[in-house]
């Protein structure tokens, strides 16, 4: 795990082997999937091949950018540092303002990289959050299975961010957390309801606990391998060498880090 806090790159360490991803990870549900095709798109897929056979310095670049909204307490940091540090924290510890995790992958063969952003859901520290949502490649939003009320302000939570981003422009998933607290009966119907809701959002539906670990590889592997295949879809359409990493690079969102923060400074809103 690299920490940039110190506003130095560090050299990135070799990707561990346990995020090499070759096989195209499938949906939570098929009845609300963003995508049910079983294998990379074909282009994407002899891309991948060229680049992991003349692999440039820049392919380390290849980033996408994801933020994770939702109320306070659902579990939203624990999901990240379950994915990303292997560790649960019992005692709740509210995020102050964002946080955020770079995780590197090989994805076919291909070095990538997601810029995971921990906001907080406290509605006292929502204009500094605000400021990281722009140009998201993929929306979390994050409910708590075992508080019902948390699932309901997934639209509003989903509607904030998108104000920041272009329609169309963001992979879009619903998580429920905490599925380890849910007896087998309430858990079905807890899913129904999400996965309503996440059809009405165009959301793929994803439910885990990050006390147990339940689904939450398979979760963060799928947002890597849907955010991974649109950046090289977007870098061919573009003409660009598919090598060439796509959105954000880490210098670019560093920048904007302290723009939003210089912006947070003079509104002084919080
Ligand atoms: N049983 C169980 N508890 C969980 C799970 N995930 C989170 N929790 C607990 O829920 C509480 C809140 O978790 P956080 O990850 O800090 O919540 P958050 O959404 O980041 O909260 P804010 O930073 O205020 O927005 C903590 O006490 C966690 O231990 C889970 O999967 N199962």
């Amino acid at each position: 795990m690299q920490d940039n806090r110190n506003g130095k790159i560090p050299f990135p360490s070799p990707i561990s082997r346990d995020r090499v991803i070759w096989e195209f990870p499938k949906c939570y549900t098929r009845n609300a999937a963003l995508q049910l095709k079983k294998d990379w798109d074909i282009q994407a897929k002899a891309a991948c091949k060229d680049g992991a056979t003349s692999r440039q310095p820049w392919d380390r670049q290849k980033m996408s950018k994801v933020v994770v909204v939702g109320d306070l307490n659902v579990g939203k940091t624990c999901l990240i540092n379950r994915f990303c540090k292997d560790v649960f924290e019992r005692d709740y510890k509210a995020t102050i303002g964002v946080d955020f995790e770079i995780e590197r992958f090989e994805i076919s063969g291909v070095p990538f990289s997601l810029q995971i952003w921990d906001t907080a859901g406290q509605e006292k520290f929502k204009c500094i959050a605000t400021a990281y949502y722009r140009g998201a490649q993929v929306i979390i939003t994050v409910f708590d299975m075992a508080d019902i009320k948390s699932l309901d302000h997934t639209s509003q939570w989903l509607e904030e961010a998108m104000r920041e981003n272009e329609p169309d422009s963001c992979f879009i998933f619903l998580v429920g957390t905490k599925s380890d607290l849910m007896p087998l009966e309430e858990r079905q119907r807890t899913e129904k309801d999400a996965i309503r809701i996440a059809r009405e959002m165009h959301a793929e539906f994803w439910a885990v606990s990050s006390k147990t670990g339940e689904n939450v590889q398979g979760f963060f592997f799928r947002v890597a391998a849907l955010a991974f295949e649109k950046c090289m879809l977007k870098d061919m359409e573009n003409g660009a060498p598919a090598s060439i990493g796509c959105g954000n690079s880490i210098k670019s969102d560093r920048a904007n880090l302290e723009e939003a923060a210089q912006q947070d400074t003079k509104r002084s809103c919080c």
